[in-house]
């Protein structure tokens, strides 16, 4: 299965370790304080250090810090504390922050986030994909940033072509996620409330059962 598929939101290293066994390419920490899913770097570090290395390469999977407007000085602290090699901005970030970010943080994946409340706001992604590694569309909410639940309206996104990779945020679970992947083909899912039982404490049934309906995709394109 090449689909990258991240799980946002984890807190307990225990569910961290559960869900890389079950498939996960990435999993997601929230590096926003007074959300309810917030991990503290120290937290991430103690979970990273956790997971199980692939028996192949030996390396450790993608591990995403998720930021929301922070400034470079905390997000690259995280990075190093944490044992980050990956950061999605899911705030504001200009093009121009971006850009800096590469520069302080060379070897770290840059995930850009975009919050499509009308479907022309998917023009943003043509400032963002020099200086990014990967889009990530999520659905807009008036009052929350970000693990709503809320899903983006998929039809409206079947000619979205980015030059760059992109992943489908909002509102995945088990039971929609074929549909979703029906209608339009990122590089990568994510999914948070949707395999949860509250915010932070994943269900591992439901993320269990996510990855037996991808298999069932990637075992019909043989
Ligand atoms: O999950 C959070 O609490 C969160 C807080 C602040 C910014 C982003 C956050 N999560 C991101 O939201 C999307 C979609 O989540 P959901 O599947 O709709 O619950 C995902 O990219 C998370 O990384």
């Amino acid at each position: 299965m090449s689909l990258r598929v991240k799980i946002c939101g984890i807190t307990q290293a225990d569910q961290g370790r559960a869900i890389v066994h079950l498939g996960a390419t990435a999993l997601g920490f929230i590096c926003v304080a007074d959300t309810p899913r917030y991990v503290s770097p120290q937290q991430i570090r103690a979970i990273v250090d956790r997971l199980p290395k692939d028996l192949t390469t030996g390396q450790s999977i993608d591990r995403v810090g998720v930021f929301l407007d922070a400034s470079l000085p905390e997000i690259c602290q995280t990075v190093a504390i944490a044992g980050l090699n990956s950061v999605q901005l899911h705030g504001s970030e200009s093009p121009e922050f971006c850009h800096k970010l590469r520069f302080a943080l060379p070897d770290v994946e840059i995930i850009k986030a975009l919050r499509i409340r009308v479907p022309e706001a998917l023009s943003q992604a043509d400032f963002y994909q020099g200086w990014v590694d990967a889009l990530l569309l999520d659905a807009y909410h008036p009052t929350l940033s970000g693990g709503t639940g809320e899903t983006l309206d998929w039809s409206t996104l079947r000619s979205f072509r980015p030059r760059c990779s992109w992943l489908l945020a909002g509102g995945l679970n088990s039971e929609n996620v074929l549909d979703a992947l029906s209608a339009v083909t990122p590089d990568g899912i994510d999914l948070s409330s949707g395999v949860e039982n509250a915010p932070g404490d994943k269900n591992l049934e439901q993320v269990a059962k996510l990855f037996e309906q991808l298999r069932q995709i990637y075992q019909k394109e043989g």
